[in-house]
């Protein structure tokens, strides 16, 4: 097993004095390989709950493998971002969920353990305490105390950094954190997301290089309101000491939100950009992805990366696709490069996706023939004009799942069909076209035509791709689609999206048509032999 020692401990001036802690991880030749579970190993002993201390760097001896993929986090215990101490690479839920699809009939289940720690790339992050003693972190379970976590084992090291370099700024500048009480302060919360794009650094350092585009919640209405200078004096500051002038550039840009809800909701409407590049890329599946901090990004880059490349197998090439709850559409726009699609169509409810969409499409290669189209829609609304149309339905929901008018489309689709034709035979002979899926395909919020003239078929998905984040609403939504007779599962993978906690990543394939019902138990008689 290889070893390598935790490259994050490079120290950069703005992290904070490191624990005096010895840390070891697993290379990608170790807990990142991909695992067939079949079946799950017995539980590693639990090992004892002291956190490893060593003075002298040594390499744990094989056996002693959970350890090494211990969290070994100082915040454990009050910080309720993990939930697991050991054993990061095979989070305990993934017992349930091999066995849940061995019932099913899909034994070759695998899980990839991905990146264990410095994974996150994207956090959202109150801030609270005082202009003198800033906490910045997450809230303490069950309560609304804040727990400062400058060691966070999850975080990319740059998020660490510049959350130290943001304190020190706070505290120079005076800015009063948000005392949620009162509805006072200035700063409420931050969210760091770091880009590991650079093309002008070898491939191998680009992911520790990563830039941080800071977002800071400011409580106020907007950039006129009189604290609005100490919020643009911040900005400077993190400009000024973390910026491209700097002796050590972290930081990629800064960007303000205006929020003065009292509700528990972290950004207000208004973004406004103060510092830095204003367009933040990123590169996964293939493809260069603009993401404004305004819209959805995955925490954990390199994760979705391998989750990408496994979905883009599943795609036959040239098909025609919907990704619906698409974000600022990376999936869909991932597979039109990588599977040349005909069509792809993503549908999401936030409006904010769209300018990251059009810019991801601006850099899309030239040569891709690809009708391709981003709607501002609510799935749930008429889900069966989204189904229509396309060969592969590519669903990626928020962690409580489908929504329900779209599991029913799905179970019902040949009974939608026969609806949508009664439907269309008494509109045909309208000059008008009335049917909503075609009228939504012309009032596209974002269309790009294709080169080549594109047919719009009325065919129904053959593949359904169900990206989940949420095991147990999906484990809900799975058993509803094999209900129905109307889907069969094919293939399930699993990707250690979140290192230390309960939750994974799924990739399942759905194939339309009835499957095998749920496996029968053994009732250990022997059946007869044929004769
Ligand atoms: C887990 S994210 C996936 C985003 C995207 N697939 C990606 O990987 O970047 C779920 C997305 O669904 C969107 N969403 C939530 N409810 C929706 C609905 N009813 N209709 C359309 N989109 C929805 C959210 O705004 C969010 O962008």
């Amino acid at each position: 097993m290889a070893l390598s020692f935790l490259s994050s401990s490079v120290h950069h001036p703005y992290s904070p004095t490191p624990p005096l802690v010895t840390t070891y991880r697993f290379s990608t030749t170790c807990c990142a390989l991909q695992q067939a579970i079949t079946p799950a190993p017995a539980p590693a002993p639990a090992p004892p709950t002291t956190t490893l201390t060593i003075s002298s760097p040594t390499l744990p001896s094989p056996s002693s493998s959970s350890l090494s993929c211990a969290l070994d986090c100082q915040h454990f215990q009050s910080c309720s971002g993990c939930t697991h101490e050991f054993n990061l690479h095979r989070p305990n839920i993934l017992n349930d969920v091999t066995d849940f699809f061995k019932i099913l009939g899909v034994d070759d289940f695998t899980f990839d353990t991905c990146r264990l720690y410095g994974w996150r790339c994207r956090a959202k992050l109150a801030v609270r305490g005082s202009s003198t003693n800033p906490l910045i972190g997450l809230y303490e379970e069950g309560t609304h105390n804040i727990v400062d976590i400058p060691f966070c084992r999850a975080h990319h090291p740059n998020i660490n950094a510049a959350i130290g370099l943001l304190k020190q700024g706070i505290v120079k500048l005076d800015v009063e954190p948000y005392d949620e009480d009162e509805g006072t302060g200035e700063l409420r919360y931050v969210q760091m997301a770091v880009t590991t794009h650079s093309t002008s650094l070898p491939a191998a350092e680009r992911y520790l290089s990563g830039k941080v585009q800071v977002s800071l919640v400011w409580n106020s209405r907007n950039e006129n309101s009189h604290s609005s200078e100490k919020l643009n004096a911040l900005s400077n500051f993190l400009w000024r000491n973390g910026g491209p002038r700097s002796s050590f550039h972290l930081i990629h840009s800064v960007w303000g939100n205006f929020q003065t809800s009292t509700k528990n909701i972290i950004f207000g409407n208004r973004w406004r950009h103060l510092l830095g590049e204003r367009d933040f890329w990123e590169h996964v599946g293939g493809v260069d992805i603009s993401l404004a901090p305004s819209s959805f990004g995955q925490a954990n880059t390199r994760a979705f990366d391998s989750l990408l490349r496994k979905l883009h197998t599943y795609v036959p090439y040239g098909a025609s696709i919907t990704d619906l709850y698409a974000g600022a559409g990376v999936i869909g726009l991932s597979l039109a490069v990588s599977r040349k699609c005909r069509s792809v169509r993503c549908v999401e409810i936030n409006k904010e996706s769209k300018l990251s969409f059009e810019n991801t499409v601006s850099r899309l290669p030239k040569s891709i023939d690809s009708s391709i189209s981003w709607h501002q829609a609510d799935t749930s609304h008429e889900p069966f004009s989204w189904l229509v149309g396309s060969e592969v339905i590519v669903v990626d929901p928020p962690r409580k799942g489908l929504d329900p008018s779209l599991v029913d489309a799905l179970q019902n689709l040949k009974s939608y069909k026969l609806k949508a034709k009664a439907f269309e035979s008494s509109f045909l002979k309208d000059k008008d076209e009335k049917r909503p899926w075609i009228l939504r395909a012309r009032e596209a919020s974002v269309q790009i035509e294709s080169k080549t003239a594109q047919e719009i078929t009325q065919s129904l998905p053959n593949t359904l791709i169900y990206i989940s984040c949420g095991w147990e609403s999906f484990k809900e939504d799975c058993r509803s689609l094999l209900s129905s007779n109307s889907w069969r599962l094919e293939k399930a993978h699993g990707f250690n999206f979140f290192p230390g906690t309960e939750s994974i990543e799924v990739l399942a394939v759905f194939k339309r048509g009835p499957g095998v019902g749920l496996k029968k138990k053994k009732t250990g008689k022997k059946k007869k032999k044929q004769q």
